[in-house]
């Protein structure tokens, strides 16, 4: 078996519990398609509030349009490691093929491949505050499969609606208007990503992706039946699986929509563990805003008996600062949002 590379290995505390996998289906599962907006509307609100995580079914992403992405992915992943790193990602492009990515400066079993909805988008320049400069992001897109970048474009553009539609259910939720977000998604930073899992012989000591909340605004993620995927219980702390749902999109609030919510709805910690026997595979959206965007708790959720938890952040800077951090291992933290929450 050898040994595991020493750079994957989690610290004691964060190793998962292996004994106690079971898979329970606690994490909500909520019809989409059901008539009664109000009712949609007020499970929504409960799921964030109680568990940052739901499940969506009837989402009206097309069938086939899933499939297919299933089938270009692995398809993708079974190249010869020379191909996939014809379109690798390095220190300039972060879009492409990665196999070293770091989760909390540790790394994760697996590999990856990114692209943004929209194939071409600005970021800041670099993470220095006083740098207003921009750059184009572009996407890098391999030559096999042939198919594959149809196939991606055309799954990218059925989620993004998806992203929309639970963007303004959870607006909604909150008691602001349902188009509240809607312009801060203009030259949106959102990107897909394929995260293929091998098999590990170290599921006790290493992580697919280690614990983290995502940056975006909200992710929208497909996975296969393998399961792996852990949720922080918001009230006990224990770490939950979330059940493979056939078809079925699990929803997670992402960190600026708990700026945005004041701390009403949570970016919840989530990880992923490996197994020795099967690699799994998953597809995440996350929907992130453009780098214009200035993110802070909405006016309508601040007043004088709940006051502002967090200084106004920008989006690209942030976004900026986190693409150095995973491509290297560093020595000092990643950004994360408490670094603007505002001292009680
Ligand atoms: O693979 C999964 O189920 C989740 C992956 C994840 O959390 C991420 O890529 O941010
Ligand atoms: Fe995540």
């Amino acid at each position: 078996m050898g040994d595991i590379d020493p750079s994957y290995i989690q610290s004691t505390e964060h190793r998962p519990n292996l004994s106690t996998f079971v898979q329970v289906d606690e994490i909500p599962i909520i019809d989409l398609s059901q008539s009664n907006q109000l009712n949609l509307i007020s499970e929504i609100g409960k799921a964030c509030e109680e568990w940052g995580f739901f499940q969506v079914i009837n989402h009206g992403v097309p069938s086939d349009v899933s499939k297919k992405v299933e089938i270009e992915t692995k398809k993708f992943f079974e190249l010869s490691l020379e191909e996939k790193k014809k379109v690798k990602r390095d220190a300039v492009n972060a879009m492409g093929y990665h196999d070293a990515e770091h989760t909390k400066n540790i790394r994760d079993w697996k590999e990856v491949f990114d692209y943004l909805v929209e194939n071409t988008t600005l970021v800041p320049s670099s993470h220095e505050p006083n740098d207003s400069g921009l750059r184009t992001l572009t996407n890098q897109w391999p030559l096999y499969p042939p198919h594959f970048r149809e196939t991606m474009e055309e799954y990218a553009r059925e989620v993004e609606k998806l992203s929309y539609k639970l963007l303004e259910l959870i607006s909604l939720s909150l008691g602001l208007p349902g188009d509240k977000f809607h312009d801060c998604f203009k030259n949106q930073l959102s990107m897909v990503r394929l995260n293929r899992y091998p098999p590990c012989p170290f599921p006790d000591l290493a992580l697919g992706v280690g614990r983290h909340t995502d940056s975006s605004a909200l992710t929208v993620l497909a996975q296969d039946d393998i399961g792996g995927l852990q949720v922080k219980r918001k009230s006990v702390g224990d770490w939950i699986p979330v059940k493979p749902t056939p078809s079925a999109f699990i929803i997670n609030v992402g960190d600026v929509v708990q700026v945005w919510s004041n701390d009403r709805y949570k970016s919840v910690e989530h990880r992923v563990v490996v197994n020795t026997q099967k690699e799994r595979f998953s597809i995440p959206l996350f929907f992130y805003p453009g780098h214009h965007v200035v993110a802070k708790p909405a006016e309508e959720l601040v007043n004088d008996k709940s006051p502002a938890k967090y200084k106004a952040y920008n989006i690209g800077k942030f976004y900026a600062n986190r693409n150095r951090s995973d491509f290297n291992k560093r020595e000092v933290d990643n950004i994360q949002i408490h670094h603007f929450r505002v001292l009680d």
